[in-house]
């Protein structure tokens, strides 16, 4: 697949949302089964409304047959404290839309806990990730992640880093719980050392909504917290035309 790359990635621009989608759903499908048998491939998935047709898309017949789901495991880069089933639930939206739908086997998906208190519910997803790694500490050899899928918000955020927040500093924990300034909800996020700890990074990004802020990341914003996003590594962003910033389309 041809894409435009830059200091800050790679760029795949489509046409529209359909191309778009079908676009990286195709390029999931490729790393996935490039992954040897002896290794899970790891997929820390994004929330909010951008992802959902990607979701849907993966559990429709032609890619639920294709996904070498049994060699699969699914995280959750960030979610909203609130109950599984609660409307705002990033994990609930996926499990409506895909491992509901996807031969998954249960215990190959991690959602990040949602009771109890917030710190105790971060600091237990980021026991099961140690756990899984082995290790209490990234390697930069050792990327946790296979593909860490992340979003943007029109004020910069990704995952649930939001701008001016502490969380942005925090270099020690793996994930950590946070309240947005303006969102709703506390939050659950990947912290930016375990984003990192991902072999790409991929940026969905769709509609002129998310155009301006596109063009603020992609030139490196300070402000912007998805500008400080990078992947031991390929950064990878995949937008639509409108979202392109301008020269890229
Ligand atoms: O709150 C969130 O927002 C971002 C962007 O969401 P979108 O609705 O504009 O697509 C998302 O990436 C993040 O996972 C989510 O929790």
């Amino acid at each position: 697949m041809p894409g435009q790359t830059t200091a800050t990635g790679t760029m795949h621009v489509f046409p529209h949302r359909e191309a778009l989608i079908t676009g990286l759903a195709d390029w999931l499908l490729e790393r996935s089964l490039a992954k040897a048998d002896t290794a899970p491939f790891r997929l820390a998935l994004s929330g909010g409304s951008t992802p959902q047709h990607l979701y849907t898309l993966m559990a429709s017949a032609p890619y639920v047959a294709r996904f070498p789901w049994h060699n699969m495991q699914f995280f959750i880069g960030d979610d909203r404290f609130v109950p599984h089933d609660h409307a705002d639930s990033n994990f609930g939206m996926m499990q409506r839309l895909l491992f509901s739908k996807a031969p998954i086997p249960a215990d190959s998906i991690f959602p990040m806990p949602d009771h109890g208190l917030a710190e105790d519910a971060a600091g237990a997803y980021e026991q099961t990730l140690k756990n899984l790694y082995g290790a209490q500490d990234f390697s930069p050899e050792q990327p946790f992640f296979d593909v860490q899928l992340l979003g943007i918000g029109t004020d910069g955020h990704t995952a649930s880093l939001f701008p001016g927040q502490p969380v942005l500093d925090n270099r020690s924990a793996w994930v950590a719980s946070c309240v947005p300034p303006v969102a709703p909800h506390t939050r659950l996020t990947l912290t930016y050392p375990a984003i990192h700890s991902s072999q790409h990074v991929v940026f969905l990004v769709e509609g002129a909504a998310k155009r301006d802020i596109l063009a603020r990341i992609r030139a490196q914003d300070p402000a912007c917290p998805a500008s400080a996003v990078t992947a031991q590594g390929e950064l990878i962003w995949f937008t639509d035309q409108a979202a392109a910033p301008s020269g890229q389309e």
